[in-house]
């Protein structure tokens, strides 16, 4: 069974997360660059978890309760039937949940991510070999150009310059790939007179 990657806006949005194990910590890495405010529910932490700042930690077991006000939940204790039950509770409260042993359990997957700043992309087998969906981001982290971050920050900058010098959209794709191409080939370093330039002279053909 394959899964729809939906790109979804969680920045500042509460997640809870169960467990305070490697497979845990390994999720809150995940999650921490976009911006989630994570409390991790647990009766032990391992050290990186410990060290983690900017989470919320709270030594205890699982509750129910614990699921309210959360906007979505991770279950990753080492026992089945505590992770059933936060799969049983979420479901019941319509909760998108993740059971880290449990593909069946899960309202949504982690992909295999790789991101460069605004550039994310996930890879999943729909929970069929989480390992082949791993080779598959190894392969892609050396495929990713160098300074790609940059790029993606040019491109976002002069978008709406071109949109607004150009009024055909066959033209303002034109004027787009150029600028892409330069950011491209200089890694990101492109001067704000490089893209004068640019706009300048498709302008004028
Ligand atoms: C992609 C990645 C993202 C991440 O974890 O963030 C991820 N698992 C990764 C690694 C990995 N996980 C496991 C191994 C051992 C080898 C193997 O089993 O293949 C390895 C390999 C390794 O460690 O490198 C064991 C494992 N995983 C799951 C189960 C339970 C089950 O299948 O029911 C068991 C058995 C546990 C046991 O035996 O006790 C379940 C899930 N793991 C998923 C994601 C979701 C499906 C993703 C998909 O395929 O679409 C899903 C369904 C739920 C979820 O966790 O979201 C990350 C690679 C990140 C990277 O390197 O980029
Ligand atoms: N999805 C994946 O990618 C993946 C990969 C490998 C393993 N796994 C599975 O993930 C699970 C966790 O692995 P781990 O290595 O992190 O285990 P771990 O033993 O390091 O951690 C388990 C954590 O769960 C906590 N816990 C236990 N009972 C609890 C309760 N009632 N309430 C709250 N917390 C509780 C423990 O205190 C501990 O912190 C295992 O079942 C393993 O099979 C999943």
């Amino acid at each position: 069974m394959s899964y729809f990657p939906f790109f979804v806006e969680i920045g500042q949005k509460r997640c809870l997360v169960v467990g305070g194990g490697t497979v845990a910590f390994r999720k809150i890495e995940k999650l921490l660059p976009f911006g989630v405010e994570i409390t991790v529910v647990s009766p032990s932490f391992c050290a990186e978890i410990e060290q983690t700042e900017g989470i919320c930690r709270i030594r205890k077991e699982f509750q129910a309760e614990d699921v309210e006000d959360m906007c979505f939940v991770i279950g990753a204790t080492d026992c089945e039937a505590v992770n059933a039950r936060i799969a049983a509770v979420c479901h019941a409260k319509h909760i998108p949940v993740n059971i880290v042993d449990d593909a069946e359990k899960c309202s949504f997957f982690f992909p295999a991510l790789v991101k460069r700043g605004a550039f994310v992309a996930g890879f999943s087998t729909g929970g069929a070999s989480p390992l082949a969906a791993r080779f598959i981001r190894e392969q892609m982290e050396d495929a990713i150009p160098t300074g790609f971050a940059d790029v993606i920050d040019v491109m976002a900058e002069v978008r709406g310059r071109v949109k607004a010098a150009f009024a055909d959209s066959g033209k303002r794709e034109q004027v787009l790939r150029h600028i892409f191409r330069l950011a491209l080939e200089k890694n990101g370093n492109v001067s704000q007179a490089e893209i004068e330039e640019i706009i300048r002279k498709e302008g004028e053909q």
